[in-house]
């Protein structure tokens, strides 16, 4: 896959067929999106397109950084390997928020990228105003010479899959239900460093994550996670919180791996959320959080390793 980081940098491409979106996470809804365009490119013999944004829409109109449900990278990965041949991956910025749908489809869409096809869901709206809506496209599409083809809304479970309900689940800790619109459990990932060492003494020790700034942190608790070390999948415990009981001040997240013992400092490590087991609480004293974390790592042990072994 060809990855474009600037309108500048694209030549003119053979015949296309293009989708356009910020795609945060590519949920399921996105994913089918991507695969009618993919499939559509190979039946045609065209060049499938995805036009995407490095920074939300929203982070630029309303100045605030967004959290986001997937990292740059991984982003890519997946456009990758879902055979899209080349991504346009820009940020968004004052010419985009101000080009008009019209100028948009004909400087971009039909003189640079060549499309023959416009896919796009059912609730897109881009360019100035959000004026560029499927019919708006449809309109254009007759005019400049490419078809428009607009995909249903994906619904499971009553839900229609989207980035926010996604992101509402995570940030409410429900990350169990996480999979069925992600299609994949929630992950972050980051490097691991040294805190407090005092999680050696309890005989928990946990490895702490330096965090991506713009990824999501799922609501403070305590989570059963998958932690990928390399090509290495073990189970974990992971705390997101406070550390109340030993008055800590700033939030970490932190993860006991089980039946692990090595040195990971400085290492990459990546979490995927499985289950929120409890609150993080104050105990008495570090005994009781001793006992506590023995019952946690008992539950987590006996659903994710015995019965998988
Ligand atoms: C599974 C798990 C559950 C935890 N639960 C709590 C909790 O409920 N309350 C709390 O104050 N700290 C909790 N902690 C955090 C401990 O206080 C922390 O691991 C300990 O202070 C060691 O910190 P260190 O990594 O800085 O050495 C938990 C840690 C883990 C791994
Ligand atoms: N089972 C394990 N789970 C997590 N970290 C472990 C484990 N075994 C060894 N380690 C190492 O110990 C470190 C955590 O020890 P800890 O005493 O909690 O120190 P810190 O407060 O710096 O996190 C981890 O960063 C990792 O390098």
């Amino acid at each position: 896959m060809i990855i474009i980081n600037s309108l500048n940098e694209i030549e003119s491409f053979d015949k296309s067929v293009v989708t356009i979106g910020k795609f945060d996470g590519i949920h399921k809804g996105h994913e089918i999106l991507i695969e009618k365009a993919v499939d559509y490119s190979k039946r045609e013999k065209l060049t499938s397109i995805v036009f995407t944004f490095k920074n939300s829409p929203i982070s630029y109109f309303s100045n605030i950084i967004t959290r986001e449900i997937i990292t740059e990278v991984e982003k890519m990965n997946k456009l990758e390997a879902l055979g899209v041949d080349v991504t346009i991956d820009i940020p968004f910025n004052k010419d985009m928020a101000e080009i008009s749908a019209e100028d948009f489809v004909k400087e971009i869409l039909v003189n640079k990228l060549c499309a023959k096809k416009l896919v796009i869901g059912h609730d897109f709206a881009f360019a100035k105003n959000r004026e560029g809506t499927p019919p708006v496209l449809k309109i254009l599409g007759k005019k400049y010479g490419f078809d428009v083809e607009v995909i249903a809304p994906v619904i499971i479970n009553n839900i229609r899959v989207s980035s926010t309900h996604v992101k509402d689940l995570i940030y409410a800790g429900r990350v169990d239900e996480v999979k069925s619109y992600l299609g994949r459990n929630y992950t972050i990932e980051g490097m691991v460093i040294q805190a407090k060492q005092l999680g050696r003494t309890l005989g928990f020790p946990t490895a702490n994550l330096k965090l991506q700034e713009n990824l999501i942190i799922p609501k403070r608790g305590i989570y059963a996670t998958k932690v990928h070390i390399g090509n290495e999948v073990y189970v974990g415990a992971t705390n997101i919180g406070y550390n109340p009981t030993v008055n800590g001040e700033k939030m970490s997240v932190e993860t006991n791996i089980l039946q692990f013992d090595k040195d990971i400092y400085g290492k990459t490590i990546k979490l995927e959320f499985l289950e929120r087991i409890r609150d993080e609480k104050k105990f008495k004293d570090l005994n009781e959080l001793k006992i506590q974390l023995k019952m946690d790592t008992n539950y987590i042990y006996k659903k994710y390793i015995c019965k998988s072994s």
